[in-house]
């Protein structure tokens, strides 16, 4: 919560906006806690201290990997940074062991093959950019290092995208324990043919997503 006193004159801010949520600008006065700002967008507006959070000016415009690394962890910020990778095609971002995937809408097949399997095998969480591979990966070795069960927990609103991430973390465990062939099919095929039927099972249409379950 931002508190009275933290903005002067000149103070760098987010103010909260009805049409885009946030806006940027400088706060050109200050009456007790109403901040009179003056906008980027050419907009001068009138705030109470209570929606109105600091803006980091150091950040860099292609935002950062891991948001833990962000000044400051609000929800200005941090839509900031979602959008700025957006912006550049990488949809995933984490904030430290938590990975964030923003949904493309667009097929990007050329994140997900198999060269790509290859280089999240082994590599050092943080390394590489974020990916659900290196989720997988990550589970997967604490699994096999430590012999303790992992879970992994993927949420959002319908539509988000819990589908499509959950078919690329299987894909990755299957790749890296399905090398035994059994019945013609590896087990990679086997697990990944399983999605569909269970897909059937609880499918239902809702506003957000068609293909909902
Ligand atoms: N990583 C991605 N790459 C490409 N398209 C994606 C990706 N994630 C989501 N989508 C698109 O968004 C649609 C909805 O995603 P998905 O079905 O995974 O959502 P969900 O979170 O499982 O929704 P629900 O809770 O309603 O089942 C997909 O059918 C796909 O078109």
């Amino acid at each position: 919560m931002a508190s009275m006193g933290r903005f002067t004159v000149g103070s760098h801010v987010w103010v909260e906006d009805a049409d885009v949520a946030w806006i940027d600008g400088l706060v050109e006065e200050v009456h007790g806690d109403e901040l009179i700002i003056n906008c980027t967008s050419g907009k001068k507006v009138t705030a109470n201290v209570s929606s109105v959070y600091p803006k980091d000016v150091e950040v860099k415009r292609s935002g950062v990997e891991d948001m833990t690394r962000l000044a400051y962890l609000h929800e200005p910020g941090v839509l900031r940074n979602l959008k700025s990778r957006y912006g550049m095609n990488e949809i995933y971002t984490y904030t430290g062991n938590i990975l964030i995937a923003v949904n493309p809408f667009q097929r990007l097949p050329h994140l997900y093959n198999d060269h790509m399997m290859e280089m999240y095998k082994g590599a050092e969480f943080g390394e590489l950019s974020p990916h659900p591979f290196a989720m997988a990966d990550r589970a997967y070795r604490l699994m096999m290092n430590y012999g303790i069960s992992q879970a992994i927990l993927v949420s959002g609103e319908s539509g988000a995208g819990k589908t499509e991430s959950t078919k690329m973390l299987m894909q990755y465990l299957a790749f890296m324990g399905g090398k035994v062939e059994s019945g013609g099919r590896s087990v990679q095929q086997q697990v990944l043919e399983s999605n569909p039927v269970l897909e059937a099972f609880g499918n239902a249409k809702t506003v957000r997503n068609n293909n909902s379950r």
